[in-house]
């Protein structure tokens, strides 16, 4: 006996690049439908066409949201026919001909940044990486650095050469405290191999919003690379902070990985039925999860380890854009909004967090995705075969689970009894390629904007991270014995034993 039935009938969205099937969410597309006449707003296309063409209004921050044009009329790629100041950078750095101030090749490079300006690079090099195109002989190692207390840096220091190192300082402000301290601490171990002045010369690359700031730091202009301040941080990855991806992969590969959440984009704009739309199905089903079923979380569940960044990634598009109690024009709302993300690589999963999933007392909503083949080039025959297989091994383990919290498992045994009933996703693809993972990411994007007009607030704007920044400040000047504020009796005690 099993607590919800085998579905009977599948219930799947196909599109260029990317699959959805909802068949475990418990609703069929009739129900879907209803629901979205009471949850669309009347302009809801209207809205979308906003954003496709960059001129949504982010109104709290009073400006247009334009990180879709990244993928289209501002492609850092193709901007000058491909031959312009990213491709340049790229190209000289991936073949070699770049040389550090010492006349010695880059053969290390460290990305600087926190937020957006390090989960989506990280993720998409990570991911991306069996992509290079092979126009690159050089070999170029990529770091990222992002951790506030310098813990990344201490691991990293050691196996980089400074003559031999660049490090893109990634932000989109360029005042990030955690990116300068570790910008500080680069430049004192620097000291005793370069100068400042010939560090800055061949040894740097800024990526921000903020010209000036690039400038004012004293970073040649020709190694800056700029973005527009409507780019959200976590929605940047497409513009000049996907860089370190596009070092990994090549200027071509990256464009594709751009043309893929294209796809996705037109995808989103053109299809108006709502249960025949990725994004705005994801979209749908959340908010049915979290106000019908009171579910306050998902888990992203990755079950190909390219993806095992994602789920960091997806943390900070989801719960930066869309936990927040306020309207966009500043109302209280009285119902809650964006849910808790969370997750890992889903296989890893089975060994650690899935007992709970199965039989813990706590609702949850998944999304699982799958890779269904998989092609693994360069390697011998034999060594391709045993990791085609070791692909359908994931693909088999995540159908059980995701079967199996579905519909539950009763037996005679209470210890053998599965609860069931979760409601999940399976977003998958026929393979991970760049095209198909910029489809992955630019459906989220639209699912979090899709969600942030049904609650009507703004999913723009993060006026809830500054509230520490200065509490922090605060306390640092009372540690650094600059300041003798008290705070309360926990704080004090932890700084009086500092
Ligand atoms: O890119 P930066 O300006 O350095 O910002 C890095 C990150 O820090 C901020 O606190 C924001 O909450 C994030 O949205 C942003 O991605």
């Amino acid at each position: 006996m099993v607590n919800n039935t085998p579905t009977t009938t599948t219930y799947t969205v196909e599109t260029e690049f990317l699959n959805l099937d909802y068949s475990y969410q418990g609703l069929t597309p009739e129900q879907i439908s209803d629901y979205a006449q009471t949850k669309l707003p009347a302009n809801f296309t209207k809205l979308k066409q906003q954003l496709i063409q960059g001129e949504f209004k982010n109104k709290t921050e009073n400006r247009n949201v334009s990180h879709v044009l990244n993928r289209s009329i501002h492609n850092v790629v193709k901007a000058g026919n491909g031959k312009n100041r990213f491709t340049e950078i790229v190209r000289s750095l991936r073949s070699g001909q770049w040389l550090g101030a010492t006349g010695k090749p880059i053969t290390d490079v460290v990305n600087i940044g926190v937020g957006g300006s390090d989960l989506g690079p990280m993720m998409g090099s990570f991911a991306l990486k069996e992509f290079a195109d092979d126009n690159s002989l050089h070999t170029l190692h990529t770091h990222f650095v992002s951790s506030m207390d310098g813990g990344q840096l201490y691991a990293v220091l050691p196996i980089i050469d400074p003559e031999t190192t660049l490090f893109i300082i990634a932000s989109k402000s360029f005042g990030t405290i955690d990116t300068l301290a570790n910008v500080n601490t680069v430049k004192q171990w620097l000291q005793p191999h370069l100068t400042e002045e010939q560090w800055l010369s061949r040894h740097v690359i800024g990526v921000s919003a903020n010209n000036q700031a690039m400038t004012d730091f004293g970073i040649p202009p020709s190694q800056q690379l700029s973005f527009a301040d409507s780019v959200g941080g976590r929605f940047s990855m497409w513009s000049a902070i996907g860089l370190p991806i596009a070092l990994t992969i090549g200027s071509n590969q990256f464009s594709k990985m751009l043309d893929g959440a294209k796809a996705m984009d037109e995808h989103f704009a053109e299809v108006d039925d709502p249960t025949q739309n990725i994004p705005v199905l994801l979209a749908l089903l959340g908010v049915y999860n979290r106000e019908q079923r009171n579910i306050n979380n998902v888990a992203i569940l990755p079950y190909d380890g390219r993806l095992r960044y994602l789920p960091s990634y997806m943390q900070q598009l989801d719960m930066e854009s869309n936990g927040k109690q306020a309207t966009h024009d500043n109302q209280p709302l009285t119902t809650p909004t964006g849910p808790i993300i969370w997750g890992g690589y889903g296989p890893n999963g089975q060994h650690a967090f899935f007992q709970h999933l199965h039989q813990g007392w706590d609702t949850f909503t998944a999304d699982f995705l799958a890779v269904l083949h998989r092609h693994a080039p360069g390697f011998s025959p034999a060594v391709q075969a045993a990791l085609r297989e070791q692909q359908r091994l994931a693909v088999s383990n995540c159908l059980a689970h995701r079967k199996l919290m579905w519909e539950g498992h009763t037996s005679d045994d209470a210890r053998n009894t599965y609860i069931g009933n979760h409601p999940t996703n399976l977003l998958y693809v026929d393979e991970l390629t760049p095209h198909s993972f910029g489809a992955i990411i630019a459906a989220y994007e639209h699912k979090v904007f899709t969600q942030g007009v049904i609650w009507g607030l703004n999913s723009f704007d993060q006026p809830g991270v500054e509230k520490g920044k200065t509490c922090a400040t605060d306390i640092l000047k009372v540690i650094d014995g600059q300041a003798d504020t008290t705070f309360d009796a926990s704080t004090d005690s932890i700084i009086r034993r500092m």
